[in-house]
């Protein structure tokens, strides 16, 4: 126990030092005697091993469970879980947030076992539990993934087997459906067999993990090459590899594709792992990857084909990533539909076409392509937000359907069923 504080104060010290505080300490040799004036630590030997706290003026700190946590005290009476604050059966909060002092002080702080009480100047006692103030302290979410991805090029992707799931059991047994998203939410892709070639089995399907998101494209849609839209999509033309609906403000989170005819050659479809991509770009060229994730673009659609007018534009960045954590959750990247760009400061554009080539190098990598055959029977889910696909150009009759999903529901679905998304 000693020993353990002796070091964890060193360590705060040399964190003092870093920030030219104290610098007179090191000179001293007994500053040890003389430090434990300036700070009060506390200490338990209870079940909560290794657990000190301290009340500083303007913030709590804690240490426990390998983690020096720092709590604002309205954060902490803004979290309080009694039974006036909060709500356990809608599991909203009661407590008006705006009534709190923006510089309360708890008047004391006890510890219980693993219960910490802090006793508010007008007397409302709020209690955490040591473990919950670890799970829910930004210390905490800053070393947590959000989603825990299995990052692929063609080969890892080929040698990770990842099974098919059955359409019976997709639609009829939670154990195929929770295996199908847990494949789907870890790769970006996941593929159901046997489904009868039916714009309706299709829907079924979608229906069964989501809802629909109804777009400009309908709400199911189903295309050939007629070029009945003022899209690429509806001719018989290779696209390139490509996210959907960059210019939406939101862009379609899963995009599902089921191939219900091709009599002819070609058409085979392309995936690649953005994020995979994106990783190499976070490796080999750091800037480049920050520049990606904070310079913004413009992403249009402007249609006047037949019955069909339609302007959309969509802002955002190639990559976005959350800001506490670093970690990457949407890749836009669409080069047909990147709109002029304007938002760019001269002297960053440069520096920004730079960065985008870079990745796509990445992405256009042979050994990062993944191709496959869509077949009818055979329904393919896709990430749209970190899975790109294109298609080779085809000769023949081709029919696909599909739909976009409201990414929102998929997960919902995914976190019900118990899986991490
Ligand atoms: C899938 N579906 C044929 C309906 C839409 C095609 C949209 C194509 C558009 N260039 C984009 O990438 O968003
Ligand atoms: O025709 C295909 O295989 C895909 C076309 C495409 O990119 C799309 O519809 O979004
Ligand atoms: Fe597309």
């Amino acid at each position: 126990m000693w020993c353990h504080r002796l070091s964890y104060l060193q360590s705060k010290l040399q964190d003092l030092l870093k920030g030219g505080v104290l610098c007179w300490a090191v000179q001293q040799p007994n500053f040890k005697r003389l430090f434990p004036l300036a700070i009060r630590w506390h200490h338990t030997t209870s079940k909560a091993q290794n657990c000190a706290w301290q009340q500083h003026e303007d913030h709590f700190e804690l240490q426990y469970a390998n983690t020096v946590m720092r709590f604002d005290y309205v954060w902490l009476r803004d979290h309080c879980r009694s039974a006036s604050c909060y709500n356990t059966k809608t599991h909203q909060r009661s407590l008006d947030t705006a009534s709190v002092d923006l510089c309360i002080k708890p008047k004391t702080i006890r510890l219980d076992e693993t219960t910490l009480f802090f006793t508010w100047p007008d007397g409302h006692v709020t209690r955490y539990d040591l473990d919950w103030l670890v799970k829910n302290s930004y210390e905490g979410q800053k070393q947590k993934v959000i989603q825990p991805r299995i990052l692929w090029n063609a080969e890892i992707y080929q040698q990770a087997q990842v099974p098919s799931v059955d359409f019976q059991s997709f639609l009829e047994t939670n154990k195929g459906l929770k295996k199908f998203l847990q494949n789907f939410l870890l790769y970006g892709i996941a593929f159901v067999e046997n489904v009868p070639p039916t714009q309706d089995h299709t829907e079924k399907l979608a229906k069964r993990i989501s809802l629909i998101r109804e777009t400009i494209y309908g709400r199911m849609w189903y295309f050939t090459s007629d070029f009945s839209r003022g899209d690429t999509a509806y001719t018989k033309l290779a696209l390139d590899r490509h996210t959907d609906t960059t210019y939406f403000q939101e862009p379609c989170g899963v995009q599902v594709f089921h191939c219900l005819k091709h009599e002819g050659t070609g058409g085979r479809t392309l995936l690649v792992d953005g994020f995979y991509a994106a990783e190499q770009v976070l490796q080999k060229a750091p800037e480049e990857f920050e520049l990606l994730s904070k310079v913004p673009l413009k992403h249009e659609y402007i249609e006047n084909v037949g019955e069909c007018h339609n302007h959309m534009i969509g802002v955002g960045p190639v990559l976005n990533v959350y800001p506490w954590n670093k970690e990457l959750y949407l890749i836009r990247y669409n080069n047909y539909d990147r709109a002029i760009i304007n938002t760019v400061p001269y002297d960053v554009v440069h520096r920004w076409y730079i960065a985008h080539r870079t990745l796509t190098i990445e992405l256009r990598r042979p050994e990062n392509e993944f191709w496959v055959k869509l077949k009818p029977g055979r329904v393919l889910f896709i990430d749209n937000w970190r899975v790109l696909h294109g298609r080779e150009c085809f000769t023949g009759y081709r029919q696909l359907c599909g739909c976009y999903l409201t990414r929102d529901d998929v997960l919902n679905t995914a976190r019900l069923l118990g899986l991490q998304a």
